[in-house]
């Protein structure tokens, strides 16, 4: 059970998770896939403005160059140069140095991008020359015949421009790192067109590029810029980014490999999203005064990129607290639904598992009720006002001989009361509905086989508020009771030896016979018996055969008395008979009678006692009548015992009357 309630707590629990997840993930997806959009346009904006401010920067240092060049003052400046035999002493030369120093700080100060400007003549020694302060060349560069830019100036036409790759040039002090710069480089002539030296502008790179609004530090997005070899152009530091010069393809494969796949375009890598593109400053969009820009081949075209972080679930939630509270909440809220649903059902499966145990033993109990109700060794009935029968039981029913929907709701219970117990009943039923009390009766049943049960009613009264509702009774069947007292009470007056009735027998018989005789005015005869020495026989045969005598008397006078005689027996071997309708002179006819039978019969001892098995003996009878008036056999019994006691006298064997 408790193993269930585990189980069902962990899917309680894991369910509403995922249902709240399914739920949430695709908002969220949705949320952030608009998140990566808007970064995505952000990270197009940002290359686009990359792209123009170097576009743009270029544009100018070398419309800047090219504009400088046009000066007929640089043309005159490298002829009289060129020319002068002295040139330290000519003055007009000197002017002009002057002049050109002056335009070169002229413009060093105002356009602040350059490091260097510098007037090279046709053997690449820088004539004029002009440095940003405090930057310092290192080393000073005063012979230009070697550098690339200028060997590769001396061979452009006018308005032609060479752009050296950027490269580490100058630096702002002698313990600092050197700074990147590029080299601008246009040839001069003189107006008849002689090719007369180089002009060549320095333009400080790291600064240059260090406007690139996300180049800063506190830039969400990371600007991109590498030259057709992948080698990094954007000054760094180690911290943070790549150093300059370094080559992307080592410091950063994955970034590397996207530039370089496709001239263009926005990928996702892993937790950023990259854009790029590519910028080739030989192209058309240079030439606005420009000719032809050359540069070194394998450095072109430059990869303008950006870095952004792509925008992630974390940072979507970390972004507001109050969003992240709320779904915490839904989720806290969703699991501990699902546990209190558990839990609720949980105690109310219990419950309704207790309730069907108790609801099963309550029908077993009622059932075992309704089964002792209906077996049950008494009847149980119950009635209405009216003594109608509302509910009986089954052994009720049976000793009735009824079934129950004849008796149910149709019979009165007293129907069922013989007549002539039907006051008893009605006694107690009454006290039943008048007083709500207890009644009893005993009544007696009349069955439908015509039969009378004897029973014993207790019923008792269920009176509510409202009154009374209906009376309940149990039945007891006293039938065996009733056998039972029978059998006592004749047992009471049977003697046991004979099977007659005995002295009690006798005078509860007188009372109806000298009643009934009272009534007729027949006349009633007593005759009192005694054996013979009887003594004589116990003490010569012993008890038993004196009991098998006073058997057979017993036995022999039975037959020889009338239906209505009593012959019962007095006590030891005294008798007595009762003759209803017997006059003095029949008496003693009987009495006479029985003498001679007795006389004639011996009784039967077995052969053990004499050789014919038979024993001989003799009664002596003494005769009375029931006087009138006498209630009782009291007086008549003592003249029978005279009577009795004068045939002894006289011999034995004998009747005697007393009147
Ligand atoms: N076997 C047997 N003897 C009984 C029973 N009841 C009484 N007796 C005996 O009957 C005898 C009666 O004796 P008695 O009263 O002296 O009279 P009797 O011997 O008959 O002499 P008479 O009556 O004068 O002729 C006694 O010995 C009693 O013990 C009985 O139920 N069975």
């Amino acid at each position: 059970m408790l193993k269930v309630l585990w189980a069902r707590l962990v899917v309680a629990t894991l369910l509403p998770v995922v249902l709240v997840t399914v739920t949430l993930y695709p908002i969220f997806a949705a949320h952030l896939e608009e998140r990566v959009d808007s970064t995505r346009q952000a990270a197009e904006a940002w290359l686009e403005s990359e792209y123009d401010m170097l576009l743009q920067g270029m544009n100018e240092s070398l419309n800047q160059v090219l504009a400088t060049a046009e000066f007929p003052l640089l043309g005159r400046f490298l002829g009289r140069q060129q020319a002068a035999l002295t040139p330290t002493r000519d003055i007009a030369l000197q002017h002009d140095r002057e002049q050109l120093e002056a335009l070169f700080d002229t413009l060093l100060t105002h356009f602040g991008r350059y490091t260097r400007l510098a007037l090279i003549d046709a053997n690449g020694h820088a004539m004029v020359a002009a440095t940003a302060t405090p930057l310092l060349s290192l080393p000073p560069v005063v012979d230009y015949g070697a550098t690339s830019a200028f060997q590769e100036a001396m061979l452009l036409q006018q308005r032609d421009l060479y752009v050296s790759p950027p490269h580490l040039g100058a630096s702002r002090a002698r313990d600092k790192p050197r700074t990147a710069v590029i080299d601008i480089a246009t040839p001069v002539f003189d107006d008849r067109g002689q090719r007369l030296g180089v002009l060549m502008f320095t333009l400080d790179w790291s600064r240059f590029t260090a406007t690139l609004p996300h180049v800063r530090e506190d830039s969400q997005g990371e600007a991109l810029l590498v030259d057709a070899q992948g080698t990094w152009l954007l000054p760094g530091d180690e911290a943070h980014r790549v150093p300059f010069g370094r080559a992307l393809a080592n410091e950063r494969p994955a970034i590397w490999q996207a530039m370089s796949a496709s001239n263009q375009g926005m990928v996702i890598l892993d937790e950023h999203l990259l854009g790029f593109r590519s910028h080739d400053i030989r192209t058309h969009h240079y030439r606005s005064q420009a000719g032809m820009i050359t540069s070194e081949v394998e450095t072109q075209p430059w990869r303008l990129g950006v870095l952004m972080p792509k925008p992630g679930l974390t940072d979507l939630l970390s972004e507001s607290p109050v969003q992240l509270l709320a779904i915490a909440l839904v989720y806290l809220l969703s699991v501990a639904f699902g546990v209190f649903w558990v839990l609720s059902n949980h105690r109310l499966r219990s419950l309704r598992q207790r309730a069907l145990q108790f609801s099963r033993e309550a029908r077993q109990n009622a059932d075992e009720v309704q089964d002792l109700y209906e077996h049950a060794p008494c009847g149980y009935h119950s009635l209405d006002s009216d003594g109608r029968v509302l509910k009986i039981n089954r052994t009720e029913l049976e000793w009735l001989g009824y079934r129950a929907e004849e008796v149910i709701g149709k019979r009165c219970y007293r129907d069922f009361v013989t007549p002539e117990t039907r006051a008893a009943f009605d006694q107690a039923f009454q006290q039943v509905l008048g007083l709500g009390q207890e009644g009893a009766a005993e009544c007696e049943l009349l069955c439908r086989d015509g039969t009378r049960l004897p029973v014993v009613i207790q019923a008792t009264a269920h009176v509510t508020e409202d009154g009374f509702q209906y009376s309940r009774a149990t039945v007891f069947d006293l039938s065996e009771r009733k056998k039972l007292e029978e059998r006592l009470a004749e047992q009471a007056m049977t003697d046991p030896l004979t099977g007659l009735g005995n002295r009690r027998y006798l005078e509860d018989q007188a009372t109806m016979e000298i009643a009934r005789a009272e009534r007729s005015g027949a006349p009633l005869s007593l005759i009192a018996i005694d054996l013979d020495h009887f003594k004589r026989i116990n003490d010569t045969y012993g008890h038993d055969v004196g009991d098998l005598v006073l058997q057979e008397f017993a036995h022999l006078t039975r037959q020889m008395l009338r239906d209505g005689d009593v012959l019962c027996r007095m006590g030891g071997e005294e008798f007595a008979i009762m003759l209803p309708g017997t006059g003095e002179k029949q008496a003693m006819q009987v009495a006479e009678r029985l003498r001679q039978a007795i006389e004639r019969a011996p009784a039967k001892v077995g052969r053990s006692i004499s050789r014919d098995g038979t024993l001989a003996y003799s009664i002596s009878l003494g005769v009375t009548l029931v006087n009138a008036g006498e209630t009782s056999l009291k007086l008549a019994i003592k003249r029978a015992d005279k009577a009795l006691y004068t045939a002894k006298q006289n011999g034995r064997n004998r009747a005697a009357y007393q009147k």
